[in-house]
């Protein structure tokens, strides 16, 4: 009877550290969730100007953007990943990407040209992914003419330091693998490697078409900032973070 009771007593207390660790967690992407503006905490990556490009950055929830740039980064996405899509059991659907791209959770990085044209987003969202708190990129979208000049890894580096500053453990993404400039940017590139929860099946290695992709954030020395802290580990566009890809 003693060992019993002792082992119950473990059970509950293991269950309220879970359960206090799920809390937690959750309290980091509620309160990334509400920040007004991610990249207020980051001005000097609101302007990218290399390699011939002059693009302005910002970032937004889907329900700031207006109808034009959300149908924009619908097409461009239809255009550049439908094809993709078809040739593997995920087939495309317009509804169902549609549906995706403009759920409330939806986070966006814009970047335009000096007309206000835009030519590259990434649809991003602060969320729990299997207990763990993440900022997860569902899609990186860049027009042809402004890639292989160092925007998308710009991009992605404005993640980073933003899962850094909201105290996100991870940035993660799906890609499929037979999308090569994807696995090429992401993995070579980048250094991002296939997560623990990836699906993953040795003997039959050909039966999933896609990795999940991440890299984990090293996170801040001390952490009682929060979401709002607005250290300045940032200059000139590059970060000081030990968890960042800059
Ligand atoms: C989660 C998802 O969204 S998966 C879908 C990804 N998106 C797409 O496939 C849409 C179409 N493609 C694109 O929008 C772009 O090509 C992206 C986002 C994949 C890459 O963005 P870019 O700005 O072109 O990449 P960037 O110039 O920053 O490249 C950084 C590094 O990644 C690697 N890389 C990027 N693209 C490629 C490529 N096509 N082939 C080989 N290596 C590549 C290189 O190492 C590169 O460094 P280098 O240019 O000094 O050699």
């Amino acid at each position: 009877m003693g060992r019993k009771s002792a082992k119950g007593k473990e059970r509950r207390q293991k269950r309220r550290e879970e359960n206090a660790k799920m809390a937690a967690s959750q309290g980091k992407v509620d309160a990334a969730n509400k920040l007004d503006d991610p990249m207020a905490m980051l001005e000097p990556f609101k302007k990218f100007e290399r390699n011939g490009l002059s693009l302005t950055i910002e970032c937004k929830r889907v329900t700031d953007l207006d109808l034009d740039t959300i149908e924009w980064a619908f097409d461009m996405t239809k255009k550049n990943m439908q094809a993709l899509y078809e040739s593997c059991d995920f087939g495309w659907k317009d509804r169902d990407k549609r549906e995706e791209m403009t759920e409330d959770k939806a986070w966006y990085l814009i970047v335009r040209d000096l007309e206000k044209k835009p030519v590259a987003f990434i649809h991003f969202r602060f969320d729990i992914e299997i207990d763990v708190e993440v900022v997860y990129c569902y899609e990186i979208q860049l027009i042809e003419g402004v890639r292989r000049k160092g925007l998308g890894k710009f991009l992605m580096q404005i993640l980073e330091l933003m899962a850094y500053k909201t105290e996100m453990k991870k940035v993660m993404m799906t890609t499929f693998k037979h999308n090569t400039d994807s696995v090429d940017f992401f993995r070579k590139g980048l250094k991002y490697e296939v997560d623990e929860i990836s699906p993953d099946d040795p003997v039959f290695d050909e039966g999933y078409c896609y990795w999940i992709l991440s890299k984990t954030i090293q996170p801040k020395k001390s952490s009682s900032h929060g979401a709002s802290a607005t250290e300045g580990n940032v200059t000139n566009g590059h970060c000081h973070s030990e968890g960042c890809c800059c």
